[in-house]
């Protein structure tokens, strides 16, 4: 604010700390030369018609992209800046922490701690899953793919595996990862990350007969989009244990009503959307979107620019 409050813009803005309501956002986006918007802001053919033909640049406050829609932007004329990189680190640690958290077990273990189902110490007690040895697969090997599979390598994972839209260069050398097809990458996984872009190819690509398909140890963790997943097929293969757990930071709505039935699984624990949410990431975001505005409002071409 205080950084595009100096260069003299007026700024329209939501007060609260939630989401702007929808009839707001198409009201007061009428007459805007940048908006700047959450991954929460449907920024569809409405808001862009509703803005105007003078808007010049959307700045979304995260690396996914999917809430804008590209082609009404292009026709439009509008560029759209993000914020990729700097929140490769903080979500790749998350997603590890998801990842050891469905392992060991954790949800039902803090319960048991917090509510006197903790007795004695007992040896098959809350055992779950260790990496050594195990094969890591990685559905969307891009940067945060890379960032995750390098670091449960440290865990002791013996090979990884990834799919995706096309092989990428390298990695055979830099990971020791190789390209696989998807039914390859579910039959054979001990654990399996999303990290992917939600896109027409990787919608609900998580369904009931990819997690037949899994190994009944395999662990399922989704830091991508609540979209690549179908939830209920996800859920009916919890339940009937075809998988050993999962571990969500995304889910499909977000938030996920308190009653919905993945929140009953012992098996599945369930984060509100925050694999970004570290101070250094959002301060930098934050930064980035600014970054994006100013360049776009001056005519220059934006420093964290989609080329779409
Ligand atoms: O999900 C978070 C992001 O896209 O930044």
């Amino acid at each position: 604010m205080r950084r595009l409050e100096q260069q003299g813009f007026e700024l329209v803005q939501w007060p609260k700390d939630s989401s702007m309501p929808r009839e707001t956002l198409l009201k007061d986006v009428r007459g805007a030369e940048g908006i700047i918007c959450m991954l929460s802001d449907k920024i569809d053919k409405q808001v862009f018609d509703a803005a105007g033909p003078q808007l010049k640049v959307v700045s979304t406050m995260s690396v996914g992209y999917d809430h804008i829609d590209l082609r009404t932007a292009k026709e439009h004329g509008v560029k759209i800046g993000y914020t990729p990189d700097v929140l490769t680190d903080a979500t790749a640690d998350l997603t590890v922490l998801l990842t050891l958290a469905a392992a060991r077990q954790m949800k039902s273990g803090v319960r048991a701690a917090e509510t006197g189902e903790w007795r004695e110490w007992r040896p098959d007690w809350l055992c779950g899953y260790q990496f050594k040895g195990k094969t890591l697969g990685v559905v969307g090997m891009g940067r945060i793919g890379q960032a995750v599979a390098s670091r449960l390598k440290a865990f002791g994972i013996d090979r990884v595996i990834y799919w995706g839209r096309n092989e990428k260069p390298g990695l055979k050398e830099s990971l020791n990862a190789h390209f696989v097809t998807f039914d390859e990458l579910t039959s054979t996984s001990d654990f399996i990350v999303a990290c992917c872009a939600l896109t027409p190819e990787t919608k609900d690509v998580f369904n009931y007969d990819a997690f037949k398909n899994m190994k009944k140890n395999a662990i399922f963790v989704n830091t991508a989009r609540g979209g690549v997943v179908d939830q209920d097929g996800l859920v009916k293969a919890l339940q009937e244990n075809l998988i050993a757990g999962a571990g969500l930071d995304v889910t499909n709505p977000e938030p996920l009503p308190t009653d919905h039935p993945l929140f009953k699984l012992d098996n599945c624990v369930i984060l509100p959307h925050i694999g970004s949410a570290t101070i250094e990431a959002r301060e930098t975001m934050g930064d980035m979107c600014v970054d994006n505005v100013l360049a776009a409002l001056k005519n220059e071409s934006i420093p964290f620019g989609l080329k779409y």
